[in-house]
């Protein structure tokens, strides 16, 4: 994994609300383990250097044994020289009035800079996972500015979208979300991301049974299942006024955890991955598919059955995704 006894880990945007969850779960050992030593750099702009030196005080504070060392910087060659992993969270918010257009214009140039550092300073195996949105295109901008990184070592975070559809089935079935298994989330991390059902089971004390036998109810299925799940994450701002953070930052443990330690056989994660034309999805998006991990390595799940309402789903989700790379291409060609 590391080779050194540590394993070295950027949180870009580390000052912000996920951040101050987030290096809580690494440094408790929830992402690599509890036997796993991290160095831990937190990276934010310069004007939130004080705030970071804060958060340092409180994991100094916590006295947890798995930190090898913090660093805390805005320098991209400081921030992401020979890491392992880089989670970028750090980005410009949508402010009102702000078109999608104008936050991947804000978002582009950061994710330029930081595609760049990654591919020069970075080790060659680095694991990156971009959260911040448009989440899917950012992590496609960062990969086109790090040709000397594999696109394979790119990722973006629908792991939370995965968990929200999950939850979801285990409160409709009445069951533990442990018992719950296969769900796939396909396509962009926005409002037209797909939650499909159809591949799940739920493991009852009477045995493994499929979701649609549990639920009994295709019409919510394909229906209000679908829309909570779409608009959860402005159901979170909506009633917090503060969109996710703590659930965020848990599904990028999740996603990274899953990455870096493998998922059990056959059990299926989303994660937002170079599409390589699996169903029907062009080459080059950053396209959220089921995938089984191993060895630090994703495969996407291929052979599962696609009827009529998934591929207009996944057709859907498609064509945004197209026209935010056509979007994307522009602004990085006038930059
Ligand atoms: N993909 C997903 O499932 C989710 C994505 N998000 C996205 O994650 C991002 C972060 O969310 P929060 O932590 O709540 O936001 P926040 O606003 O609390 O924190 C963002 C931090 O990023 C920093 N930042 C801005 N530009 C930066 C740069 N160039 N380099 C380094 N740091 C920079 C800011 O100074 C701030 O500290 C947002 O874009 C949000 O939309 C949030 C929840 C779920
Ligand atoms: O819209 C946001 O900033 C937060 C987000 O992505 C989510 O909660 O899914």
């Amino acid at each position: 994994m590391s080779s050194n006894d540590f394993i070295s880990i950027v949180v870009t945007g580390a000052a912000g609300q996920i951040g101050y969850s987030l290096v809580f779960n690494i440094i408790r050992g929830d992402m690599f383990g509890t036997e796993q030593k991290v160095r831990v750099v937190l990276m934010d702009i310069e004007p939130m250097l004080e705030g970071l030196k804060g958060l340092k005080m409180e994991i100094e504070d916590s006295c947890y044994p798995l930190v090898q060392e913090i660093v805390i910087t805005s320098d991209p060659k400081t921030a992401f020289t020979n890491v392992d992993y880089a989670v970028l969270v750090g980005g410009m918010p949508r402010k009102e009035g702000m078109q999608r257009v104008d936050l991947l214009r804000a978002n582009a140039a950061i994710f330029k800079v930081q595609g760049k550092a990654l591919n020069d300073y970075a080790k060659k195996t680095v694991k990156v996972l971009v959260v911040a949105n448009p989440a899917n295109t950012n992590a496609l901008i960062a990969l086109l500015n790090a040709p000397n990184i594999p696109p394979e070592n790119f990722s973006c975070l629908t792991r939370l979208d995965h968990n929200r559809a999950k939850a979801q089935i285990a409160m409709k079935a009445n069951v533990n979300v442990k018992d719950v298994h296969n769900i796939i989330v396909w396509g962009n991390h926005s409002l037209t991301i797909y939650p499909d059902t159809r591949c799940g089971y739920i493991n009852l004390p009477t045995g493994k049974a499929t979701i649609a036998n549990v639920i009994k109810n295709e019409a919510w299925l394909q229906g209000d299942f679908v829309s909570t799940v779409q608009v959860r994450g402005a159901a979170v701002i909506s009633a917090r006024k503060l969109s996710s953070a703590a659930s965020a930052a848990k599904a990028i443990t999740d996603h990274m955890h899953d990455w870096a330690l493998g998922t059990p056989e056959g059990e299926y994660v989303s994660m937002g991955v170079h599409s390589d034309g699996s169903y029907g999805v062009p080459v080059g998006v950053i396209f959220s598919y089921p995938v089984t991990i191993k060895n630090g390595v994703y495969s996407i799940v291929q052979g599962l059955p696609i009827d009529q309402y998934t591929r207009e789903k996944i057709d859907l989700t498609t064509k945004e995704l197209v026209e935010e790379k056509e979007s994307a291409t522009k602004i990085l060609a006038e930059m």
